[in-house]
């Protein structure tokens, strides 16, 4: 068994126990549930915004513990502050170690758009994402059939959530892009094996439907590697390690961004 079958056979049953803890009736009465979402296709594709979708994320499978000291409020706010077009927020616990309170505590200080980073399985974790205060989710290609991805997808898009789907090859695009998709994510970190290359972005972007806005996802660390993706046509970019690795995520996300304007500014200077 790889790490994703590992964590996808584990989200079942952890599915299924919150399911019996916690019912759908009760999730509905959220104040979030009915409330509009903050759209990440628009705020993404906001010309004066970074692009960037900044990630809250302590430890990872592929990587420990990455930081155990960050603090959710202050590391969101700062990520906002910095530049950041959007947040993603892991609420799995035993890989990630995140939690829904995590995705709570980032709505009540931020108007933003929040993704939900979660292994999504089953309905009940959608519902769960509206109840939170999510406005995105995120769909894995490599771990979903894609009869089952696009169903997700519709139910997604019942609950006023939009969908970022996750992609590694152009087999999985081929065989999972549906028309409910809003976001189509490039992961470069192929999940089963943990080997990380931009490449595999730079590979994919032109195969992407330009109906849909795309996003660069992973091992991401320096301002020029955005730089070139940008110009080969991703919208966004989803960065967590490389911020979160820092004592002080929201200052690396504040110099990254900084950085990463000047040179576009450069080069839109050299091009005048
Ligand atoms: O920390 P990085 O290398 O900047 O990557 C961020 C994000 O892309 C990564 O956390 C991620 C991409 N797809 C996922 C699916 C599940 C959990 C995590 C992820």
């Amino acid at each position: 068994m790889n790490i994703l079958e590992k964590i996808i056979a584990d989200k079942y049953k952890e599915v299924e126990e919150r399911k019996s803890l916690i019912p759908v009736k009760l999730l509905e009465k959220s104040i979030f549930f009915d409330g509009q979402v903050v759209s990440m296709k628009k705020y993404i594709q906001h010309p004066e915004k970074s692009g960037i979708i900044a990630e809250f994320k302590r430890k990872s499978p592929s990587k420990g513990l990455i930081n155990g000291n960050a603090q959710v409020e202050t590391v969101s706010i700062g990520y906002m502050q910095a530049g950041a077009s959007a947040l993603s927020i892991l609420t799995d616990k035993e890989y990630f170690g995140g939690s829904n309170e995590d995705l709570k505590a980032a709505r009540k200080f931020n108007f933003c758009p929040i993704l939900r980073k979660d292994f999504v399985v089953d309905e009940y974790q959608l519902i769960e994402a509206k109840s939170i205060g999510a406005d995105c989710v995120l769909l894995i290609a490599a771990a979903l059939e894609p009869e089952k991805l696009k169903s997700l997808t519709y139910f997604a898009k019942s609950l006023g959530l939009e969908v970022l789907l996750e992609v590694h090859d152009r087999e999985e695009l081929e065989k999972s892009l549906n028309d409910g998709v809003d976001l189509v994510g490039v992961n470069n970190r192929n999940l089963k094996t943990f080997d990380v290359s931009i490449e595999t972005s730079l590979e994919l972007v032109d195969k992407i439907p330009s109906s849909f806005v795309k996003i660069s996802e992973s091992g991401i660390s320096d301002p020029n590697t955005l730089v070139k993706l940008k110009r080969a046509g991703f919208d966004g970019f989803l960065i967590g390690e490389n911020f979160m690795k820092s004592s002080r995520p929201e200052q690396a996300a504040y110099n990254f961004i900084k950085e990463y304007k000047r040179l576009l500014a450069a080069e839109a200077l050299s091009k005048a």
